[in-house]
């Protein structure tokens, strides 16, 4: 496998900590302007023994022209919007972690008709949450309801829209801020409603998915819970995640299940 990653943050950093072993021949990582250097450093201490194997470039034409076979994307939706259809129209399977950015609709069709272009997949990983084999697996029944709530420590909350209005360092209770659907959590909370989206694609959709968002001192990790109802089944899943070391936003279970899906590519069972 030549994989190509897009984004060395949080996901990438531990991510790079858990591919050693696997039977990965290149990888190719695409950084912002100005961070290859200081990547490559990081990458000396996180992961010494893929150092010959990995090389970091600035630029996406310099990505493009490496034509990784298998490329994850784990930087945030711009990267999704700036790279995704070209990677898929070109026929590589790509793996998006951020996926609500996919809540813009328009996005979303250029996607899907850049991966029937491409004859290429489009893989949405479970990412920080777990079940999305039964949601979609009984989507095409139809008729599903689905309730999530995502909780995590206030301080996962700071810099989105409702640090502009509480002061979450002062918080002293659970505080349900956000009551929508899964299309405008996504939008509002990119960095914190990437599960939300994942649910809503994976079952009944953007609009009927309906999302509360809540800041909770006495957190300690990134919680996710929903409640399915669909004719065939009643689902209830109530995940307790660790947050990862770099992000305080982000749950260590979305690096693994980025993992999974390179695991699953190389084979020679996919689970
Ligand atoms: N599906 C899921 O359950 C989850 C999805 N996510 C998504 O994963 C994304 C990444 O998470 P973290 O690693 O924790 O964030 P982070 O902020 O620690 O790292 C993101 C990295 O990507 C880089 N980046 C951003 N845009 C880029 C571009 N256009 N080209 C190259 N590099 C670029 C940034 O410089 C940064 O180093 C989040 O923005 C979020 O949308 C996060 C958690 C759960
Ligand atoms: O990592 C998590 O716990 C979930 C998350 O940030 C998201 O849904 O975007």
């Amino acid at each position: 496998m030549h994989l190509g990653v897009i984004g060395f943050g949080s996901i990438g950093r531990e991510l790079f900590g858990l591919l050693g072993g696997l039977d990965i021949a290149r990888i190719t990582v695409l950084v912002r302007a100005g961070r290859a250097e200081t990547s490559s450093e990081a990458l000396q201490q996180i992961a010494p023994d893929l150092v010959a194997r990995t090389t970091f470039v600035e630029q996406d034409a310099d990505f493009f022209a490496a034509a990784p076979d298998f490329v994850v994307e784990v930087a945030g939706y711009n990267a999704v919007e700036a790279y995704a259809a070209k990677v898929l129209e070109t026929g590589t399977d790509l793996v998006v972690v951020s996926i609500g950015a996919l809540s813009d609709q328009s996005l979303h069709d250029t996607l899907l008709a850049a991966a029937k272009a491409g004859q290429a997949r489009l893989i949405l990983p479970s990412g920080a949450v777990g079940g999305l084999d039964i949601l979609a697996g009984l989507a095409p029944a139809g008729d599903m309801t689905l309730r999530y709530f995502g909780t995590k420590p206030p301080k996962a909350w700071a810099g989105t829209p409702v640090a502009e209005t509480v002061d979450l360092d002062a918080l002293d209770h659970a505080l349900e801020f956000f009551h929508g659907t899964a299309r405008e959590a996504a939008l509002a909370y990119p960095k914190n409603a990437n599960v939300a989206a994942a649910l809503a694609l994976a079952g009944g959709g953007f609009e009927t998915t309906q999302v509360t968002l809540v800041a909770d001192p006495e957190a300690t990790g990134n919680a996710h819970r929903y409640e399915l109802t669909s004719p065939l089944a009643s689902v209830s899943v109530e995940i307790a995640n660790k947050a990862s070391g770099g992000n305080v936003k982000t749950s260590l279970a979305t690096v693994y299940s980025v993992l999974r899906e390179i695991r699953n590519r190389l084979g020679p069972i996919a689970i």
